[in-house]
């Protein structure tokens, strides 16, 4: 499952559409998660984001796209891809990218970023996004050998306000930081002129998750503009 540096570099200025469902709702089912990601695909995006090791698998196999995994355990604290185990089981699900916590909060397995980090490169060719939640986080990821950081737990993990839209503010501070890795603008991304100013801001590629693929919020957007 190897990006080349090649492929890597075929996603600036694209679009990675995360195809999520959460737990209890309809539509959480890997073939479903498949479906939308080869949808979206069909639509444009370049790459494709998925939670959970058996849609990794199935959307590995509906879509021919770079596929950034992560396995979410739990719902607060460190919960996404929260251990190397985790991050192993996602590679081996067949992500080309594993997408972990980025922060720098204590792991579930005492590790530490850096170490978690040099765990997936020495046994696998997957790179690895770090999902930051500020700055901070950011260099720090960088330090620890992230191929990738993500905006992704800014507005999750304390550091941040939970801005209505993305994150600009914090996307311009590491795009001026000049870190030398992709960053990936995450998290809110409500609309297309929303993804462009991303872009404006510095951001890599952007990724969008609700806006495309969660129908319960967009049609409650809809259903609140009535009353
Ligand atoms: C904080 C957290 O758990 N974020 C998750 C990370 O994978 C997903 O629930 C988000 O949908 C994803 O980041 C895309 O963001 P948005 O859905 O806002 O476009």
């Amino acid at each position: 499952m190897i990006l080349t540096p090649e492929a890597l570099e075929a996603l600036r200025g694209q679009l990675i559409v995360s195809c999520q469902a959460y737990p209890g709702e309809p539509m959480r089912d890997p073939r479903t998660t498949a479906q939308f990601a080869a949808s979206a695909v069909i639509g444009g995006a370049a790459a494709i984001r998925v939670q959970g090791l058996a849609d990794v698998q199935f959307t590995r196999a509906a879509v021919e796209v770079p596929v950034i995994g992560l396995w979410k355990d739990g719902h607060d604290g460190v919960f996404i891809t929260p251990t190397l185990r985790h991050a192993l089981a996602v590679v081996n699900a067949g992500a080309h990218v594993v997408a972990i916590d980025g922060t720098r909060r204590e792991r579930p397995d005492g590790l530490t970023l850096a170490q978690t980090v040099a765990g997936i490169h020495q046994d696998s060719h997957a790179l690895v996004m770090a999902d930051c939640g500020s700055f901070d986080d950011a260099a720090a990821a960088v330090e620890a050998g992230a191929d990738l950081i993500g905006t992704t737990l800014s507005g999750y993990s304390g550091e941040r306000p939970k801005t209505h839209g993305p994150d600009l503010e914090l996307l311009e501070q590491i795009a001026a930081a000049g870190f030398g890795v992709p960053l990936i603008a995450e998290g809110r991304l409500h609309s297309p002129a929303q993804a462009r100013q991303c872009l404006d801001a510095g951001a890599f590629a952007v990724v969008v998750g609700t806006a495309i693929t969660h129908p319960a919020t967009i049609t409650g957007w809809f259903a609140g503009a009535l009353k």
